[in-house]
């Protein structure tokens, strides 16, 4: 699969803005806002396009806060295995409005839905929020769903560069 960016956007009361995706991969589950990377855009630009498409708010890439950079593997269907970029972002302008893809909902932190998100991200997510910055695989099992093997390290930075030259492979083939 293609590179995705995904995007948490978190107002000023701390709550974080999630959508239960209405179709496609991950349908019914919660999740932030993003999407597939297209040829020649850059992962921010990708950010802020998804973002806006699918929850209605404008945002500029420099004002994202990119958070972590994840290898999301499907050994059991490599068709699905991409690299997911993920972003905070604090600052925005315009409403949220449901969209055909995403069901948008400001939550607390204590109001995350973690029981039906990706399976992951009772683990990673709380991590992010607590302002650590992460790398790494996250292994799916057999069902494509469930999580069987995650080996997230700390970073001081998410090099956003890092996977150039797989994204290049998967751009043009
Ligand atoms: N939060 C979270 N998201 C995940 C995990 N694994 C995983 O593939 N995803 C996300 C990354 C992407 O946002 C999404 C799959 O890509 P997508 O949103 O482009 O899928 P889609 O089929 O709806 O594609 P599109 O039509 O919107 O382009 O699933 C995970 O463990 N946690």
């Amino acid at each position: 699969m293609k590179p995705t960016t995904l995007v948490f956007p978190i107002d000023e009361q701390n709550r974080i803005l999630l959508g239960r995706k209405k179709r496609g991969f991950g349908a019914d589950k919660y999740n932030g806002f993003g999407g597939k990377l297209e040829a020649g855009e850059s992962f921010r630009d990708c950010a802020i396009r998804e973002l806006f498409e699918e929850s209605g708010l404008h945002g500029r890439p420099e004002d994202l806060e990119c958070v972590a950079a994840f290898d999301f593997q499907f050994p059991f269907d490599e068709s699905l295995t991409h690299v997911g970029y993920v972003y905070f972002l604090r600052t925005f302008t315009g409403h949220v409005e449901e969209t055909d893809e995403m069901e948008p909902h400001w939550l607390t932190v204590d109001e995350i839905p973690y029981e039906r998100m990706w399976d992951g991200d009772r683990q990673w997510l709380p991590m992010l929020l607590e302002g650590k910055k992460l790398k790494g695989p996250i292994v799916f099992g057999r069902d494509n769903s469930s999580v069987d093997k995650m080996d997230l390290t700390t970073v001081d930075t998410v090099l956003e560069s890092e996977h150039l030259a797989r994204i290049d492979l998967y751009i043009n083939g």
